[in-house]
């Protein structure tokens, strides 16, 4: 492990500088694009500024034969495409295929200067993020980049969630963390085949109604609740990536067509403290991007009560409930989304400043 002293220093003489903190830059929907797909790639300039990120994918769902055709059809695009304030990620082929190699050594010359985030699948300990690490800032020096590319891994191995704290702390480039409930439950030996989501089997059942003489009638009518097969790795991804200031997300929901459990599962992530998820087709794509930007009312909330606490201390009463330091600083977290947001998307912009014109105007009634 490297010491606290050597923590941020360049991992090759002339890389450029590791960040001390990573941006919160707006990532609502990861759109997955195959390069080597040329009725996809094709969409692709018309997309940016639909998505607040565009990610190339060079890894699963590209068939073998088309590795090659997929990075140099991102590099073709990546070099043709004004991203504006879209961001450009690639998700490289895992490190012990044939493959990942030449992605980065391809890429990071080539687009390097475009490329934000570079998502690494399969991660299982940190040594597969010093490995990348080391790799990015030897080719970062010899291209001459002035910024340093993230790194993102993707948590898909039963080891890779054991070893998640280490993952996020390897390197002052992680960025995040994505769920990878496919293959990480085939890892697990789960028994699911559907990718993300669900699942009917996993249930809790109502208790059986009692008879007078006091035995349950097990047979009766009783509701069932369906339980969220991936709570407890979001949870633990969420905590992880808080404690080391990097960034959780959702991963993918393969069922495109079920546009509402979809947009479920995406809530209970938001909820739970993700800040975007990855879109595989463009039906996901306006669903993330609601999903994951704060309704207007609780964002009117928020500023209500950032009003009332004044200096931010002590205890409110707002609409029949106890305000205090602590829920404003819940509050806070809303502010400081919508704000985030605000300032790349004009709609919302407009949205918010109502919610918070609202809040103030309520607040001098009051
Ligand atoms: C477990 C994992 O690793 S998940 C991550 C890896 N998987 C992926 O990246 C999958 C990405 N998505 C896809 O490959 C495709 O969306 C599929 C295979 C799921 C469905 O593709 P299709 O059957 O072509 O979908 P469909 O016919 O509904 O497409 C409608 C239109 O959207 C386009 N489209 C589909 N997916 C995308 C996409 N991800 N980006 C841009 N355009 C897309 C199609 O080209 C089609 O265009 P057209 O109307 O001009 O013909
Ligand atoms: O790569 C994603 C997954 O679910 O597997
Ligand atoms: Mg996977």
């Amino acid at each position: 492990m490297r010491p606290a002293k050597d923590f941020f220093a360049p991992l090759a003489v002339g890389a450029p500088a590791p960040l001390r903190e990573i941006p919160a830059r707006p990532s609502r929907a990861i759109h997955f694009f195959d390069p080597s797909n040329a009725k996809m790639a094709a969409k692709v300039p018309a997309m940016v500024g639909t998505v607040d990120v565009l990610l190339g994918n060079l890894e699963d769902a590209v068939k073998a034969d088309n590795k090659v055709a997929a990075r140099e059809g991102l590099v073709r695009i990546a070099q043709e495409t004004d991203f504006g304030p879209t961001q450009l990620w690639t998700r490289i082929n895992s490190l012990d295929s044939p493959w990942a190699l030449d992605d980065l050594t391809t890429l990071v010359p080539a687009i390097g200067d475009k490329l934000d985030v570079v998502m690494v699948p399969k991660v299982q300990g940190a040594e597969d993020i010093h490995y990348v690490d080391r790799l990015l800032a030897q080719l970062e020096a010899k291209a001459g980049l002035q910024r340093p590319i993230l790194v993102h891994a993707i948590l898909e191995t039963a080891r890779g969630v054991a070893n998640i704290e280490q993952i996020c702390g390897a390197s002052p480039r992680m960025q995040g963390l994505s769920l990878g409930p496919a293959d990480l439950a085939a890892d697990r030996r789960m028994k699911t085949t559907r990718v993300g989501g669900g699942h009917p089997g996993y249930l809790v059942r109502q208790d059986p109604p009692r008879g007078s003489d006091g035995t349950s009638d097990v047979g009766a009518d009783r509701s069932v609740y369906q339980q969220d097969l991936w709570h407890y790795t979001i949870a633990r991804m969420v905590d992880a990536c808080a404690m080391h200031g990097i960034y959780p997300y959702y991963g993918p929901f393969g069922d495109i067509a079920d546009v509402v459990a979809c947009e479920d599962q995406f809530r209970n992530a938001f909820l739970l403290g993700c800040v975007g998820t990855w879109t595989l087709h463009p039906k996901q794509i306006d669903i993330a991007r609601r999903v994951f930007s704060p309704d207007p009312a609780d964002v009117e909330h928020a500023y209500r009560v950032r009003a009332a606490m004044g200096d931010g201390t002590g205890a409110v009463m707002l609409d029949g409930k106890m305000e205090d330091d602590a829920s404003l600083k819940q509050c806070l977290v809303m502010v400081a989304l919508a704000e985030q947001l605000s300032a790349i998307d004009p709609e919302l912009a407009e949205r918010y400043a109502k919610a918070q014109a609202a809040a103030e105007s309520t607040e001098q009634e009051g």
